[in-house]
C-alpha cells in the first residue's frame, strides 16, 4: 500500500543557517492517527509546514496522496487539511460563510452537503448562521477544523489542537478526531500532552533536535520501553538494603520504610517471585504491594533526556 504522506531524506536548513530539519524519513498510512511528540523547538512545526507546502525544503523528497510537493503542489495541498496553532478569531463572517469560503480557496465547486455534514459532524450546526466572533474559544477551534475539512482532504494536521484548552473540550476533540478517523481521513497530530499521544495515536515519532529518534506501534512503544515499578511497604524500617538484594534492581527509600524494584514490562515476572522469597527468607515483613506501569510520558521523557 502506498503511504498516504512520505518524507525521504528530508533536511531543512533555515535562511540563517540553522539546521532545524536532518535526515527525515517517514511514512504514515492511509486512516492512522500519527502523534509526532517532541519538546519545543524540536521541528515539529516545520516538518508540517513543509509537508504542507507552507515552508521550503532544502534536501529530499516528500509526497502527500502520492503527489510530490514541489512539483505537484496544487494537487498535493488539495489533499491537505491543516489546522494551524493559533486561532484567527476576529471573524466577522458567519460560521456558514467562512467554511464554505475555505472550501472555495482550493478551487472545489460548492458543495453545501458536504458543508452541511462537516458542521453536523463538529457540533456546530446549530452556530451555522452566528459570526464567529461570538463563539467560545471551543467552538472557534471547532470552526478551525471544519475549514480544514471543507474541501475534503484526506489528510488533516492538527498542530497542538489541544493547547490551552480545558480539560472537558479536549475529550469532546478527542472523539472528534477518532470519529474523523473512522471516515478515513488520516490524522497527524503534534502535541505536547502526551496524555493525548497516548489516548489517541496509533503509531508515535518522536522528534529531537530536528531528527527522528524513533517511530513505533503505540503498543509496542509502551511494552518496549515501558518499565514496572512494585512498591512494598515495610514493617519496620531498614537501615540499609541487605547484602542479599543489592545485585537486584532495588532501591530503599529514604525514611527506610519501602522498597522500589523496577523492571522491564516485557520481563516475565520471575525477579517478583525472587525477590519475595528472598524477603521470606530475610524474615523482612511488608504490609502492602503497590504495582505501576510506566506511562508514555515517563518513556517520553526518557527518551529525550537521554
Ligand atoms: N524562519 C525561521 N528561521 C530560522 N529558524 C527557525 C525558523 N522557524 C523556526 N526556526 C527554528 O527551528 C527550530 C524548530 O522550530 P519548530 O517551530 O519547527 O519547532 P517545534 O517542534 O514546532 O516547536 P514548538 O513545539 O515550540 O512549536 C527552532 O529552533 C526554531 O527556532
Amino acid at each position: 500500500m502506498e503511504p498516504d504522506i512520505s518524507v525521504k531524506q528530508l533536511s531543512k536548513q533555515y535562511g540563517d543557517g540553522f539546521q532545524a530539519l536532518k535526515d527525515i524519513n517517514l511514512e504514515i498510512y492511509r486512516g492512522e492517527i500519527f502523534a509526532l511528540l517532541g519538546p519545543n523547538g524540536a521541528g515539529k512545526t516545520t516538518l508540517i509546514s513543509i509537508i504542507c507546502g507552507i515552508v521550503n525544503l532544502s534536501d529530499g523528497e516528500v509526497k502527500a496522496a502520492g503527489f510530490d510537493i514541489k512539483k505537484q503542489y496544487r494537487q498535493a495541498r488539495q489533499a491537505i487539511g491543516l489546522v494551524p496553532q493559533e486561532l484567527n478569531t476576529d471573524s466577522f463572517e458567519t460560521v456558514w460563510n467562512a467554511v464554505s469560503f475555505s472550501r472555495g480557496l482550493f478551487g472545489k465547486a460548492p458543495n453545501p452537503d458536504h458543508i452541511e455534514k462537516v458542521l453536523k459532524d463538529l457540533s456546530l450546526w446549530d452556530k451555522r448562521n452566528n459570526r464567529i466572533m461570538s463563539l467560545s474559544g471551543g467552538m472557534k477551534r471547532r470552526v478551525m477544523i471544519a475549514k480544514a475539512l471543507s474541501h475534503e482532504p484526506q489528510i488533516l494536521f492538527l498542530d497542538e489542537p489541544t493547547a490551552g484548552v480545558d480539560v472537558e473540550l479536549r475529550r469532546d476533540m478527542w472523539e472528534m478526531v477518532r470519529q474523523l478517523r473512522e471516515n478515513g481521513v488520516t490524522i497527524i497530530l503534534t502535541t505536547h500532552y502526551i496524555e493525548e499521544a497516548e489516548e489517541m495515536a496509533d503509531r508515535i515519532g518522536v522528534i529531537r533536535q530536528g531528527e527522528i529518534m524513533l517511530v513505533e506501534d503505540k503498543h509496542q512503544l509502551m511494552s518496549k520501553l515501558g518499565k514496572k515499578e512494585l512498591r512494598l511497604q515495610l514493617q519496620n524500617k531498614l537501615d540499609q538494603l541487605p547484602g542479599e538484594l543489592t545485585l537486584e534492581p532495588i532501591e530503599l527509600s529514604e525514611d527506610g520504610y519501602e522498597l522500589i524494584y523496577t523492571f522491564d514490562s516485557q520481563q516475565e515476572q520471575a525477579g517478583v517471585a525472587r525477590l519475595l522469597r528472598t524477603l521470606g527468607d530475610l524474615g523482612i515483613e511488608y504490609r502492602d504491594i503497590q504495582t505501576r506501569e510506566s506511562s508514555l510520558e515517563d518513556i517520553f521523557v526518557g527518551l529525550v533526556h537521554e
